[in-house]
């Protein structure tokens, strides 16, 4: 097989297989290629996807060594991509009462919800994660697609028990939105004991909703080692109940005037997460 052909086939492997240790030997064996060809194969690959401002590939040294595809966006990808996502949230017919805003065209779109789920997964790869948690409903494709690039499972956490769920843990938060007491539940057989969670959902106002799933956690001695949304809205009446350095958020709603029906949309803090 010539270099070429073997590039386009590492490379889609690769991209499909996200922070997956692949050996070298099982590239050889893939495409009929000695170790040394694979290695120079790969040191261009790796050059591309840095250039591309996709990501890298992490080395792995030893017998049980290999290579991993590093999703990672670049600063410019980054910026280029929040741009677009303010300007397209800053559209006061998307403003809904409460100070919320009305997103959900943006979590049916595939590819945007793809993007988002790089750009989190851009941030949080570093990050010892097992598995991603969302509470139903809004937070679920986002999760799933920050899942797809971390390459772990992802838990979700309902508001109502199931029968078909078997023993539940439950908790009751209270949802800066809706302000009134609501109830999570999780499956006692969804988490390993001391799983390590990154947190997802599409908005965070009081903060009530994300603080729920924490505590939930804890009740599986599970360590959350990240927490990302895709909104975050400053709340007047209530105190934000998660420390502004405990999350990232793709933007931020600013300055929400609903007598004049304006808002501003910036972006959040997720790009000071990176260096
Ligand atoms: O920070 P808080 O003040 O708690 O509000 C953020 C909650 C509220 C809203 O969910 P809902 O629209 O209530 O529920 P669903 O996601 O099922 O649409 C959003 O998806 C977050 O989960």
């Amino acid at each position: 097989m010539k270099r070429s052909d073997r590039l386009v086939g590492i490379t889609n492997y690769l991209i499909e297989h996200p922070m997956e240790l692949v050996s070298l030997p099982s590239f050889s064996t893939m495409y009929n290629a000695a170790k040394s060809s694979i290695s120079e194969d790969l040191t261009i690959v790796n050059n591309m996807f840095q250039q591309e401002g996709i990501g890298y590939l992490e080395s792995v040294a030893g017998a049980a060594g290999g290579v991993k595809y590093i999703p990672h966006l670049s600063r410019e990808k980054c910026n280029e991509f929040l741009d677009q996502l303010c300007n397209r949230l800053e559209d006061s017919s998307r403003l809904l009462p409460g100070g919320y805003l009305f997103m959900s065209d943006l979590l049916g779109e595939p590819q945007t919800v793809r993007d988002i789920g790089r750009l989190f997964a851009t941030a949080f790869s570093d990050r010892d994660i097992d598995v991603v948690v969302t509470v139903a409903t809004k937070g679920i494709p986002l999760a799933y697609s920050v899942a797809s690039f971390l390459n772990v499972p992802v838990v979700i956490v309902r508001r109502d028990p199931k029968v078909t769920e078997g023993s539940t843990v439950s908790i009751n938060y209270v949802s800066g939105s809706s302000r009134k007491i609501q109830t999570m539940v999780l499956p006692k057989r969804s988490l390993p004991d001391g799983s390590k969670i990154c947190i997802i959902d599409d908005f965070m106002k009081a903060g009530g909703t994300i603080n729920g799933m924490v505590n939930l956690l804890k009740e599986f001695n599970a360590k959350v080692t990240a927490i990302g949304v895709l909104a975050e809205a400053e709340d007047e009446e209530e105190e934000r109940v998660v420390e502004q350095d405990q999350y990232l958020s793709l933007v931020r709603i600013h300055n929400v005037d609903v007598k004049n029906n304006q808002i501003e949309v910036i972006k959040g803090n997720i790009l000071e997460s990176m260096e």
